[in-house]
């Protein structure tokens, strides 16, 4: 299942995915995929959404700007930024690993209100 506000651009008032997505993973249970989007723009949005129960991520705007600064190779040069990202962002929290992190919950990175 995909949990999606469609980038937030079509109620004002919808609730922003991150938020909604602990209640979801509890309501679902552990056995069950959950994919999110909107918002994922750096490494430690991906983070956030795995400590808080997403088994993956996905992105639009985040490609789209690669797309349109330097087509194939600026989608892969975003990408390659999250993935540094993640990992320095793994290192500084001393997580070993995604594996680690998932569902945690972990209180270094749930502060996705400010
Ligand atoms: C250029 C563009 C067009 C989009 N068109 C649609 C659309 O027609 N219908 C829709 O439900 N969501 C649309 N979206 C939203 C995406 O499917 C996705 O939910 C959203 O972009 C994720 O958030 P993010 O851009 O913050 O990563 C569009 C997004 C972008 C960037």
């Amino acid at each position: 299942m995909v949990i999606s506000n469609h980038g937030g651009r079509q109620l004002d008032g919808a609730s922003s995915t991150i938020r909604a997505l602990p209640g979801i993973r509890a309501a679902v249970g552990n056995d069950f995929c959950l994919m999110l989007d909107g918002g994922i723009l750096r490494g430690a949005d991906v983070i956030k959404a795995i400590a808080l129960g997403a088994d993956g991520v996905m992105l639009g705007r985040a490609y789209a700007y690669g797309l349109s600064a330097a087509g194939e190779a600026g989608v892969a040069e975003v990408i390659a930024i999250l993935e540094r990202e993640i990992s320095i962002s793994l290192a500084l929290m001393g997580i070993a690993s995604i594996d680690q992190l998932k569902g945690s919950g972990s209180s270094a990175v749930v502060r996705y209100e400010t």
